[in-house]
């Protein structure tokens, strides 16, 4: 697998850019006006995390979420497989590459078609459809080696902290190991994947620029609210339930789940579900999170192997 090429991430945790000037020359002020795809553009030159993310190669100022989250919770190990729902353009599957090489697999699905960053496999299609997710989970099934798990070695990585226990007798040791792995097989059967990322949003139809529109710049065609709060919240919950709904069937024990929402009243009962399935739930706002986007992150950890989705669903 190819892995990308820029070196690593820095991560703004403080807004540095200068005050805004408002008072912008009269032709910015026109191109201000005149449409909402001049808007973004103006608002993204502005941006710090838009301008370092240009910098750093990234495909898109959301990375610096991801690697806040990332930097906070430790989210990825070498060698994880990882499925980043709603990929395009790919900023969020290159900081997966980057923090699971070598030997990461990520794999990233998204309704428009996007060039693939380096390192990632794709697909193309609508995630809320189930022809889909069980064309994700064919592939899944097909190149994700399983993993040879032999009682803990396998969860053991060198970012680990060392743990100091009692040695059992070999026999005890033996036996103990057995009954950990045949439980813990039967527990992850069927499940390859070690991280399910969602950034999903529905974007916005492309009413203008289909001329102009190339795979590898895709992004103006993925501003992705609607502006009316209650859309954009019933919109995000359908996509994070379709997410858990997935995570569910393919995630390992041990494994995370982040997925973005537009925060409403129904976004209580999702956390309720996710508390039910992991052993930790956080509501995130990254800084590099716009303070007037509604949009903030559930990041659930360490997925309890014995949960189905039958036991949160009631
Ligand atoms: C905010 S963008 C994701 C940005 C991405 N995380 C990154 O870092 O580059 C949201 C993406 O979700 C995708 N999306 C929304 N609904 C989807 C669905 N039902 N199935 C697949 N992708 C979807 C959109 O096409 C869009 O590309």
């Amino acid at each position: 697998m190819r892995t990308v090429a820029t070196a690593t991430f820095r991560i703004p945790f403080t807004q540095a850019s200068p005050v805004l000037d408002n008072r912008l020359p009269v032709s910015c002020r026109s191109v201000r006006l005149s449409s909402s795809n001049s808007r973004w553009k103006l608002r993204q030159g502005k941006d710090y995390f838009a301008r370092e993310a240009k910098v750093q190669g990234l495909k898109s100022r959301a990375a610096f979420k991801l690697l806040e989250m990332d930097a906070k919770y430790r989210l990825f190990r070498k060698g994880q497989t990882v499925v980043d729902l709603g990929y395009a353009p790919g900023s969020w599957s290159q900081v997966a590459v980057e923090r699971t090489k070598p030997h990461g697999r990520v794999v990233g699905i998204d309704l428009i078609p996007a060039q693939p960053p380096k390192g990632v496999s794709t697909i193309q299609g609508n995630f809320l459809s189930p022809v889909v997710q069980n064309m994700v989970k064919d592939y899944l099934a097909e190149f994700v080696p399983r993993r040879v798990t032999t009682g803990r070695d396998a969860e053991i990585s060198e970012d680990d902290e060392p743990v100091v226990t009692e040695r059992p007798s070999y026999i005890d040791a033996e036996r103990a190991e057995s009954i950990d792995s045949h439980h813990e097989a039967s527990l992850n059967d069927g499940k390859l994947v070690d991280v399910v990322l969602s950034d999903m949003s529905a974007p916005w139809d492309q009413t203008s620029g289909f001329s102009s529109k190339t795979l590898s710049n895709p992004y103006n065609r993925m501003m992705n609210t609607s502006g009316m709060n209650f859309r954009d919240h019933a919109g995000s919950m359908d996509l994070c339930l379709a997410a858990l709904k997935f995570a569910s069937d393919t995630l390992r024990a041990g494994g995370h789940f982040v997925c973005k929402f537009y925060q409403g009243s129904e976004d209580k009962d999702l956390e309720l579900k996710l508390k039910k399935m992991f052993g930790k739930v956080h509501r995130e706002k990254p800084d590099s999170s716009r303070n007037e986007s509604k949009e903030a992150f559930f990041v659930a950890l360490r997925r309890r192997g014995d949960v189905t989705l039958g036991d949160i669903w009631n």
